[in-house]
Formats: C-alpha cells, structure tokens, sequence
C-alpha cells in the first residue's frame, strides 16, 4: 500500500501489472543481468579475461537451454509472456529498468525508480530518449489502468530541469480525455520537488481492437 501525496489523505495503491517470477529462474536471471549492466558500463578494471570467458560460457549454456518464441502477436498484447520482454517494465528483460507502476483509484498511475550509470545522457543525468520511453509506457499505462488503450501517436516531452542520475525519482501519469478511439494523457516526472520533465501524449484505439476485451491488460 503506498499514500498518494498532495491529496492530504492516505489513498491505497494496488500493484499494477503484478509480474511474478519465472518459474524457470529467468527473472532472477534477468535481476542478475542488470546488475552486471550497471557495472559494466560504469566501473574500470584491470582485466576481465577471466570474466569474459564466464560470460561467454554463460551466454552459450542460455542458447543452448533456450526455446525462443516469435514476437508476440496484436491479439495477445498484455500477456504474460508479453509484457516480461517489454524494453520499460518487463521483469525478464535485462535492458528494462524495470519501471514498477502502482495504480490509485482514480487512474494515476505511478513508479517510483531510480536509474543508473547505464541510462545516463549529459554527464551524471538521465538521457532524455529513456526519459520519453519510460513517459511513453506511462502514458500506455494509465490508458490501460482507464480500460481506454491506444497506441502512441503523438509524445510531446517538455525537458523542465535535469534529471539526475542515482536519485529517486517519481513518475506519475493519467489519462485526462477519451473523445471515441482518440485518447489524451499526461504525466510528470520529479526528482524531490524538483519538475524535471513533462509529457503529454496522444493515443489512438486501433479500429480492430474497438470490440476487444480493453481490461485485459490490468489482470495482467
Ligand atoms: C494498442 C494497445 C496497447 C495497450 C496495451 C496495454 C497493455 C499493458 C501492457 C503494457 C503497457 C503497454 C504500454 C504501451 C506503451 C507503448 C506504446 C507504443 O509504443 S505504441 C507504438 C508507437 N506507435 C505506433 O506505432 C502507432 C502507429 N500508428 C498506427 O498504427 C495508426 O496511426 C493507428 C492504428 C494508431 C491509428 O490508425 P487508424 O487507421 O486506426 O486511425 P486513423 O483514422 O488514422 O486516426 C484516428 C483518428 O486519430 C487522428 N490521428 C491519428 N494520428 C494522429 C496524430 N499523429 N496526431 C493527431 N491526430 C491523429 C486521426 O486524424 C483520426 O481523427 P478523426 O477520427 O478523423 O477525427
């Protein structure tokens, strides 16, 4: 449970997209992965020869015990199977932060996170791409916390103040208006009370989906 601030009172959050472990182990993989990422792409070494045989000999045991799957198809969007390889918030994906969304009654979605070395732009801040990626997820979030989804078709992210690196920082996103299959959202992004970034981003339900099941995807 988590508290909504400056809604004065304490206002219960569920998990959204709850991804629970892989049975095989891959999440824990995948938790394994990251923090070599980390450490690879911000630390120096003398020599890793030794490493890199492992990692080799690792890579190549993963290949061998794999069965890879095709890309996922339209139908089965916000599957298990599919969310787990989602570049933002899948629990499999080793290039995912992963961004852990909670959502509070009335549709805010948000993620609390903080991103490393790896996802650094200017020196000792985020990039600004994963700053629009991760609003962009956000936004498909809280379209689907609204049972109102849509694919992107405008992302509009205003860059306020710089966003730091190894610092906690606080997603939020809802969907303001539905006006038939075209859907608007917003969402900010603060590091403390400081406003790093602003987004706002327009969704457009595709024309085949209209008699689906649009929940499905907060079950997930
Ligand atoms: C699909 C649901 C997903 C949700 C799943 C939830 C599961 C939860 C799990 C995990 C969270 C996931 C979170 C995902 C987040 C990531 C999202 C992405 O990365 S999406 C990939 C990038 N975006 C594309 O690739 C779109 C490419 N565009 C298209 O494919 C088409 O444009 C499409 C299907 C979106 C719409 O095409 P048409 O043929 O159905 O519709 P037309 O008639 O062209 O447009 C409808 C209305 O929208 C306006 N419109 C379209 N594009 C516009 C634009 N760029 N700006 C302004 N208006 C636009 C049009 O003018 C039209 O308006 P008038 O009805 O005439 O008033």
């Amino acid at each position: 449970m988590t508290e909504q601030p400056d809604s004065g009172e304490a206002v219960s959050a569920q998990t959204f997209l709850d991804q629970p472990d892989h049975a095989s182990g891959a999440t824990e993989l995948a938790r394994q992965l990251r923090r070599i990422r980390g450490l690879v792409s911000g630390a120096d070494f003398e020599d890793l020869s030794a490493e890199i045989e492992l990692a080799r000999e690792l890579a190549d045991r993963i290949e061998n015990a794999a069965t890879p799957h095709p890309p996922a198809q339209y139908d089965s969007w916000g599957v298990p199977e599919h969310i787990a390889s989602n570049p933002v918030i899948g629990s499999r994906n080793p290039a995912a932060p992963p961004l852990d969304a909670v959502v509070f009654p009335d549709g805010t979605v948000r993620a609390d996170l903080t991103l490393g070395v790896e996802f650094q732009g200017p020196p000792g801040c985020v990039h600004g791409g994963v700053v629009a990626m991760l609003f962009d997820e956000m936004l498909g979030l809280a379209n689907a916390a609204a049972e109102h989804i849509g694919m992107t078709v405008d992302l509009q992210v205003t860059y306020s103040a710089p966003t730091p690196l190894d610092t906690p920082l606080r997603f939020e996103a809802r969907q303001e208006r539905v006006d038939g299959r075209k859907l608007w959202c917003a969402g900010t992004l603060h590091a403390g009370d400081t406003l790093c970034a602003s987004v706002r981003g327009m969704f457009v339900t595709p024309r085949w989906m209209l008699d689906g099941d649009q929940s499905k995807p907060i079950e997930g």
